[in-house]
């Protein structure tokens, strides 16, 4: 089976055609305020709307309270919400219980022992992330930073699982052959600056994703 596909940080109409157009398999639609690619409320049912049936529809937010949450899923219908903060895995229980969604957890990831923190998700997320660790105080992703890939070299989990920081059809493919990932996620490394995606490296990076 080839590689699945995430492009996250869609903001505009165009971009989310362009990813569609490519057969990626999610779409990622991000809701913090302080990330350049932050969506309202309005802007995001808009977005996940023309989605609907065409692509996964991934809503992403870190440590979210019950308020946002439900006003969220009173009006954008997600397939799945990925959690990018300090989540438990009793609050992402509670979550994927709450609102009836699947859950994936993003593992911010710079040594072993954050690898292994994973196995602390089976059993709650459905999905395991691992991501860049950014530094403290900075954004908790989309910062295109990546981490050693050889961290996991020996990822075996019950739940399935995706690579995720500074990615770009440059070293994707490296990155796929290396980790065996079945999943990748790309953000920055499909933009032209920080929000605006670019047409040419979604297409050039969902081409060099398949290559492998
Ligand atoms: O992208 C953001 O602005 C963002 C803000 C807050 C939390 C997470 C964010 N992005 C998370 C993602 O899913 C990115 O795709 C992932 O971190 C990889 O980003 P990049 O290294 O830029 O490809």
């Amino acid at each position: 089976m080839s590689v699945q596909i995430k492009i996250c940080g869609i903001r505009e109409a165009h971009a989310l055609e362009a990813v569609i157009a490519e057969k990626a398999d999610f779409g990622g639609f991000i809701f913090h305020p302080p990330s350049p690619r932050n969506l309202s409320l309005e802007e995001a049912t808009a977005l996940i709307t023309q989605a609907q049936g065409r692509i996964q529809r991934v809503g992403l937010i870190v440590n979210p309270g019950d308020d946002f949450l439900d006003k969220l899923f009173a009006t954008a219908k997600l397939d799945a919400l990925q959690l990018q903060g300090s989540e438990s895995p009793q609050r992402i229980a509670e979550i994927r219980e709450r609102y009836g969604v699947k859950v994936w957890k993003a593992i911010a990831v710079a040594t072993k022992e954050d690898v292994r923190r994973a196995s602390d998700y089976l059993g709650s997320a459905d999905f395991i992330l691992f991501d860049a660790k950014t530094p403290p105080g900075a954004l908790p992703g989309g910062l295109g930073l990546r981490f050693d890939w050889n961290l996991l070299a020996d990822v075996n989990l019950s739940v399935p699982w995706g690579l995720a920081g500074g990615l770009h059809a440059q070293n994707v493919a490296e990155a796929i052959s290396l980790t065996k990932a079945p999943m990748v996620d790309v953000c920055s490394g499909t933009e032209i600056s920080p929000g605006m995606k670019d047409v040419d490296k979604i297409a050039a990076f969902c081409k060099a994703a398949r290559s492998v």
